[in-house]
């Protein structure tokens, strides 16, 4: 059975120690649902997937054991601590997906190692110590869509690439040589830097023989780049001019009725003029025809919830929210039933259609008080719309940024530590929902953590980094920001916790972590680092938010969630804590600090817990 292999695969490793869950009285999967820690169930109760990261397991993996896994399809074994030659996974019949990033692997691998792996979709196999040329069969693979071998010691020239969908490739940190592929010259320098031999491409040119072009010739291809500019211009105008005729004549349906148009976001200009879905800018034809109608079939992923279609929300009055880094959020009232939120998303197409709807189940199939869950999306080539309830006090982020007025006003301590607490549950959640992410959430920011009526946080935009364009994520999600990405361009298991230790340096200072949150600042201006910076008999006056209005009955607690917002703040990986011991340490928190701690400055946070804090 799944179960006895599984248990001999344990059995033939070492430091299994993470794998308590691993009993034999017990199966892997019971119906779709794993019972053990690392391992995915599909739609008929068998393994398809192992992800056993970060355990610090040793020993070889028993590919012989795997194959008797007829559904297997995912292999991780990131970060462990795994050595020898690459275990034969071409045994592993269907594979789509390997994580092997982070062990120390090592030797040649033969060039012919991969014929046969068709199905093998994303390889990731960095920072282990393999040498030798990177096999030419990996060229072959047709369906090949990410490579990361990057921080190895692979040596000569790079194979030429020709995969149209490989949307992430990294051979840096190697010892590569010679000239790019003309495949691969369109990639950013930063798949490639580290190779001191490489050449062309994104990279210095390789020194060629130099043949000086005749200056006749020079003046000829200026003369010929200028035509082709005026050329462009001219046509730009014609079309232009075109488009405005049309437009001016146009007898497409109108957007929603924008009644109220107002810009609730904080951190970003508002988009008065964007297009709300449905209007003609969105290309998504609302007219009354029938084809219209059938272009415009929405999707919904749970069976709770009552259906309507994209007229009903064309209908409905639309309410510009803001717009982000993916596109625009509106309001959508429905006339016959609750608010909506509609968010256009552009650069979502790092998975095609199948993969793509298979991923927005998965989020449906989510469901967590708080979570805001998904209901409904909408699928085109070009965009995606993703539809949730309209959560009734906003986001955090405009609560702790926005003007505070008698009607709105500051977050109180204890609200701030039950929203704490409640993205906390919500983290957790996800992390057991969706362990094959390397970072669960992806895009954790006070925009995108909402206040119900009863202030009750509800995340969003989480699990979304799977389907944004690689490029488009890499620049704007916030796990993109973190230390970790920005000092060796990994990602990991901890990232998020990160984002949430920004997260709670902001709820607790009101202060906006902008600095770190834009591309290329170094760390040096963050919020943590700015925390560090005052001296800790002035935190109470100068760090803590004084619109929480917190008595001294809760400065001790106070102080302990500043203490674990530092820690998971952390540069490096290895010492920042993980979301498991995040989450029990914010559970101990409470609203007043114990009558026995009431002296809680002097006694808990002496000079050397504080240097703890602040070192
Ligand atoms: N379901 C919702 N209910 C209420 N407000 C929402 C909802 N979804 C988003 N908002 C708010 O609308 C505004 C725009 O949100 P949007 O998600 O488009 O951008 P963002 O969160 O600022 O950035 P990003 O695109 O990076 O997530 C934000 O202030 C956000 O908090």
């Amino acid at each position: 059975s799944e179960s006895e292999t599984l248990l001999k695969l344990k059995d033939s490793l070492q430091n299994t120690d993470g794998l308590t869950t691993w009993k034999p009285s017990t199966s892997p999967c019971t119906a779709q649902k794993p019972n053990w820690m690392g391992i995915r169930c599909d739609g008929r109760g068998r393994v398809w997937a192992l992800q056993l990261e970060n355990l610090g397991l040793k020993g070889e993996i028993n590919v012989g054991l795997l194959q008797d896994l007829p559904d297997l399809r995912t292999i991780g074994f990131m970060n462990n601590s795994f050595e020898g030659p690459l275990p034969d996974l071409r045994k592993i019949i269907g594979l789509k997906t390997v994580y092997l990033t982070g062990n120390k692997f090592s030797g040649t691998i033969p060039s012919d190692w991969f014929t046969g792996m068709s199905s093998l979709k994303k390889l990731h196999m960095a920072n282990n110590q393999f040498t030798g040329e990177i096999p030419k069969s990996l060229a072959g693979l047709d369906k090949l869509v990410e490579l990361s071998i990057e921080g190895n010691k692979f040596e000569g020239k790079i194979p030429d690439f020709r995969q149209p969908r490989l949307t992430i490739f990294n051979v840096s940190n190697n010892k590569l040589e010679g000239e790019i592929p003309k495949s691969l010259r369109k990639l950013d320098a930063s798949s490639f830097a580290g190779n001191e031999e490489l050449c062309g491409g994104p990279l210095k040119a390789c020194s060629t023989p130099s043949k000086k072009p005749a200056t006749w010739i020079i003046v000829l291809i200026v003369i010929a780049v200028i035509v082709a500019i005026i050329a462009i211009v001219a046509l730009l105008v014609f079309l232009l001019g075109r488009r405005k005729k049309l437009s001016e004549s146009s007898v497409e349906a109108p957007p929603p009725s924008t009644a109220t148009v107002q810009n609730r976001s904080v951190q970003k200009e508002p988009e008065h003029q964007a297009s709300a879905p449905g209007s003609p800018e969105n290309s998504i034809k609302g007219g009354n025809g029938k084809k219209g109608e059938q272009s415009l079939k929405l999707s919904f992923v749970r069976d709770d919830r009552e259906r309507f279609d994209m007229q009903d929300l064309l209908r409905a009055s639309a309410e510009v929210l803001g717009s982000g880094c993916f596109g625009s959020s509106y309001k959508a009232a429905l006339l016959t039933g609750p608010a909506m939120v509609v968010k256009r998303y552009k650069q979502m197409n790092n998975v095609g259609r199948e993969e793509f709807i298979e991923h927005m189940r998965r989020i449906g199939r989510l469901g967590h008080p708080n979570l805001l869950p998904l209901v409904a999306y909408y699928y085109k080539k070009e965009e995606k719309l993703l539809i949730s309830d309209h959560v009734l006090n906003g986001s955090l982020a405009a609560h702790l940024h926005g003007n505070q007025t008698l009607d709105h006003p500051s977050l109180d301590w204890p609200t701030r530590l039950k929203i704490v607490k409640g993205v906390a549950h919500g983290l957790r959640y996800l992390y057991s929902e969706l362990p094959s992410l390397v970072a669960p959430h992806g895009h954790l920011k006070s925009s995108n953590v909402l206040l119900n009526e009863s202030y009750e946080p509800l995340i969003t935009d989480y699990g979304l980094i799977p389907v944004v364009n690689q490029e488009h994520a890499h620049t704007l999600m916030v796990a993109y920001k973190s230390p970790e990405y920005m000092q060796s361009k990994r990602v990991t298991k901890k990232t998020d916790v990160w984002s949430f230790g920004v997260l709670i340096l902001e709820i607790l200072t009101g202060k906006l972590p902008t600095n770190f949150l834009q591309q290329g600042k170094g760390s040096e201006e963050d919020l943590a680092s700015w925390v560090n910076s005052v001296p800790r008999e002035e935190w109470f006056s100068q760090v803590f938010d004084t619109g929480m209005g917190a008595g001294k009955s809760s400065e001790g607690e106070m102080l302990k969630l500043l203490k674990i917002g530092l820690e998971c703040c952390e540069g490096e990986v290895e010492k920042r804590l993980d979301l498991k011991e995040v989450v029990e340490r914010i559970e101990e928190l409470k609203e007043r600090d114990n009558p026995g701690d009431s002296d809680f400055f002097s006694t808990c946070a002496s000079e050397g817990d504080m240097t703890k804090i602040v070192g």
